[in-house]
């Protein structure tokens, strides 16, 4: 067994005629929680359907919990949460997560998936009654249900308010005690801090693989933005 549930070797991606992502190579460390972060447009969504095995035009290599992408033998092992609620509005929060589960034979975990989300008082409140925080976490619920071993999240915090979101970074945090690898993408920097390791994107390309800490320490700088400009900035002036 590899150490890395995620291994991407000179990844790119041809979207129309524009290049999404542009010779990417990074790792993602089994039971960790990994952040791919970077502006608006820079291919992250690309980059994790490239992981998923949904994207098209995918040149590399990427390896997957020791598998090509897309390898029918994954399709059980990863959950995959997009931006947009996957979620069936005249059902109510049960059925959906049950609906989910009998997709993956994993009926039995569906009280766990909704506590692990904090969703247990709603569950018999239909979907379309739910406020938008809420209907994301019947999708993270929905991908969480299977028991995957490896877990990506497309901006799952988005549009949450902050006490919302510290409490969803901590549910992954609890994930990853257990041994769940994540993959989490996010445009805002300071989700650096919730992340034991970072891969940074901007137009396609890797910017560096690194941490939060290290960013700091690298550009003396304590708000992840402003260090993730200057990280940009030097890389532009030595490119
Ligand atoms: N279906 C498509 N056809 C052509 N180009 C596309 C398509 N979808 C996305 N792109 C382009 O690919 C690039 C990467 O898009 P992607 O959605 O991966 O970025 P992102 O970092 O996830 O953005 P966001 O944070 O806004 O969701 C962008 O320049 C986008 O315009």
């Amino acid at each position: 067994m590899t150490e890395n549930a995620i291994e991407l070797r000179s990844v790119s991606v041809r979207r129309g005629t524009h290049l999404a992502v542009a010779d990417v190579n990074a790792v993602v460390p089994r039971g960790s929680i990994t952040g791919l972060l970077g502006p608006s447009g820079c291919g992250k969504t690309t980059l994790m359907r490239a992981v998923i095995g949904s994207q098209r035009n995918v040149r590399g290599t990427v390896t997957v919990l020791g598998l090509p992408a897309g390898s029918a033998a994954l399709r059980s092992r990863i959950g995959y949460v997009t931006q947009a609620a996957s979620v069936y509005t005249d059902l109510t929060v049960h059925q959906n997560i049950t609906y989910f589960a009998r997709l993956t034979d994993s009926t039995a975990n569906v009280d766990e998936a909704l506590a692990a989300v904090d969703l247990v008082d709603l569950a018999g409140q239909r979907a379309k009654n739910l406020s938008g925080g809420q209907l994301r976490r019947v999708s993270i619920a929905s991908a969480l249900v299977g028991r995957p071993d490896l877990l990506i999240l497309d901006e799952p915090t988005v549009g949450l308010d902050p006490v919302l979101r510290a409490d969803l970074w901590q549910r992954f945090r609890g994930l990853a005690d257990a041994g769940t690898t994540l993959l989490v993408s996010s445009h805002v920097m300071d989700e650096a801090d919730h992340c034991d390791g970072l891969i940074l994107l901007r137009d396609g390309a890797l910017v560096a693989t690194t941490t939060a800490a290290e960013m700091r320490a690298r550009t003396g700088e304590q708000s992840l933005d402003e260090a993730f400009l200057k990280i940009i900035t030097e890389k532009g002036a030595s490119a």
